[in-house]
């Protein structure tokens, strides 16, 4: 087969025998690489209408071949399907495209140039196509190799079949794209905290969690163990390929709920630093990090209140939301924050502004059409982790802002002079109080639906009890499409700190990334940029949030 590189398109044109592909049979099958090359066309994906493209964004893998020929290459590539499942019709959001599967073939290929290419003369065409390949992550062309992964697999998490995943969904891509991965079994709660804090941080790129929320929380936090902290946020991309019950992070960061379209995806994201909240006590002066939310009323208690009645699966959280709201229960709290938006408008506001400059500022946005001019740049920049303007963190960067102040008075009465004690009213009838950092908390759950990666401020959604049942319900039923912000019992707005004290007439649930945490006064601030992840075209999945207005 043919090969002609296509600036334009972003891909290869090709002529001669059709590229794959696949029957049914081979479609359910992940190792579909290792099967011969049918020229059955019948399911090949959208993103390849035809035989005669196929886009760099599906080439994962290109090698010289034992010919000798200087043109000769053997090109390893993804099509997705979709799950026999994803029929359900969407609007707004990406869960049908999040479910897609990802399979890889091989096939080897003749190409020639184009003589816009012409430039690149001096480097040789499997280099310049795993360039093209890679345009966005960069290890390629900045290392000459692919990334070197720590994979932890939680057996525990979700139904039990993490592993399981991993093997059949995750494992086969890493594999073809060449990835030098490590695996290792949490063997016990807490076990990922240990290894996150005693790894040699020289030896990968990237820890790949391989379950639910639980285990980038606790890699996160060994990383905050770490006498070199600073180093190793910096340096360790932390991602997630869905594992467990909770998959925010994959489902936020790569727009992926299927754990092979995870996959593809950490390999070929972009590199990119989110921000964290610190969570300090009252108890003790240990502070966690948060990287997802943190909640206190009736979705705590419809969290972990539910948690003995795990093996009925995730539809106890929506019958556990259910009776707190058929119950009209309260928690009551005291609640102060430094607020960056105070109320929807604002909100509104903020996410327009930011969202425009970070469009202006990500280079894959826009470069999507020009990679020619993508390689240039990128070729040009020595160190090529500026790139994608990330940046070396130091302990300074881990500073928190207002953890003396907590220290001194857990009460309001040392509160700094530019925070606002949150409308008593409001915290007296409190229902739900969620602050959160990612948008989708849940398959289904877009909670935080204006929140991004690193604006530096955190999202907060008040439920007020004393709204009707039917806005409570309305609110509760858009918690899909993320609309419930708009309703009147609710309060969205954006913080860069706050304080709660709780004060239930009897102890609650309070939850820290869907973990359980002491129920007493708590204050979390955000922490600018430290936690590097890869985000899928550099930012939050979609949420249609500007779309609402
Ligand atoms: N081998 C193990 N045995 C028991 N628990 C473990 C083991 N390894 C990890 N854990 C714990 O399992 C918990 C849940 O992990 P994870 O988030 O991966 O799964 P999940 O099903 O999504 O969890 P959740 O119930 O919190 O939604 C974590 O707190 C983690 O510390």
């Amino acid at each position: 087969m043919k090969a002609t590189i296509d600036i334009k398109r972003n891909g290869l044109s090709l002529s001669g025998q059709p590229l794959i592909l696949t029957t049914s049979s081979q479609s359910n099958n992940p190792l579909a690489c290792c099967l011969p090359i049918s020229t059955n066309t019948s399911s090949f994906n959208e993103s390849i209408p035809n035989n005669t493209f196929l886009p760099f964004s599906n080439i994962i893998w290109v090698e010289e071949t034992s010919s000798g020929k200087p043109n000769e290459v053997e090109i390893t590539y993804v099509y997705p399907i979709f799950n026999e499942f994803s029929t359900k019709k969407e609007t707004v959001l990406p869960y049908n495209e999040a479910r897609r599967n990802i399979y890889t073939a091989s096939q080897i290929l003749t190409v020639e140039f184009e003589n816009t290419t012409n430039e690149y003369n001096n480097i040789n065409i499997s280099d310049l196509l795993m360039n093209y390949a890679y345009i966005h992550s960069q290890y390629y062309l900045n290392n000459k190799r692919q990334q070197s992964i720590f994979v932890l697999i939680n057996p525990n998490s979700g139904k039990g079949l993490a592993n399981k995943i991993f093997n059949e969904q995750v494992k086969p891509i890493l594999l073809s794209a060449h990835c030098n991965i490590h695996i290792q079994m949490t063997e016990y709660k807490g076990h990922a905290i240990d290894l996150a804090r005693t790894i040699n941080i020289n030896d990968y790129d990237t820890i790949l969690c391989a379950s639910g929320d639980g285990i980038p929380y606790e890699v996160i936090n060994g990383f905050y163990q770490r006498d070199d902290k600073a180093e190793a946020f910096s340096k360790i991309n932390i991602v997630q390929t869905p594992g467990g019950s909770g998959n925010a992070m994959s489902l936020s960061c790569l727009g992926a709920t299927s754990a092979s379209l995870a996959a593809l995806r950490i390999l070929k994201g972009k590199p990119s630093q989110c921000d964290l909240m610190a969570v300090s006590k009252d108890s003790s002066d240990e502070v966690i990090l948060s990287f997802l939310s943190q909640t206190y009323g009736a979705i705590a208690q419809a969290d972990i209140g539910t948690e003995w009645m795990r093996s009925i699966g995730g539809i106890r959280f929506d019958l556990g939301v259910a009776y707190e709201v058929f119950s009209g229960h309260k928690y009551p709290c005291d609640l102060a924050v430094k607020w960056k938006c105070k109320n929807k408008e604002d909100v509104v506001n903020h996410f327009e502004r930011e969202t425009k400059e970070s469009n202006k500022n990500n280079v894959l946005k826009c470069n999507k059409n020009n990679y020619k001019d993508t390689i240039i740049k990128s070729s040009s920049i020595e160190n090529n982790e500026n790139f994608n303007n990330l940046i070396e963190l130091s302990e300074k960067n881990l500073q928190l802002k207002y953890q003396t102040n907590f220290k001194q008075s857990k009460d309001f009465s040392t509160l700094p002079e530019d925070w606002d004690i949150y409308d008593k009213g409001k915290t007296n009838n409190m229902r739900i109080f969620y602050a959160g950092k990612m948008p989708y908390i849940a398959a289904t759950t877009n909670f935080f639906p204006a929140a991004l990666p690193s604006d530096g401020t955190i999202d907060l959604v008040v439920f007020d009890a004393r709204g009707s049942f039917i806005s409570t319900a309305n609110a509760l039923l858009s918690l899909e499409k993320g609309t419930h912000v708009w309703e009147d019992c609710v309060d969205h707005g954006k913080v860069e700190a706050f304080r709660l004290i709780p004060k239930a007439d009897k102890e609650t649930f309070i939850s820290v990334d869907g973990e359980w945490f002491p129920y007493e006064a708590f204050q979390v601030e955000v922490l600018s940029k430290i936690l590097r992840t890869i985000l899928w075209e550099g930012d939050y999945t979609e949420t249609g949030f500007s779309a609402q207005r």
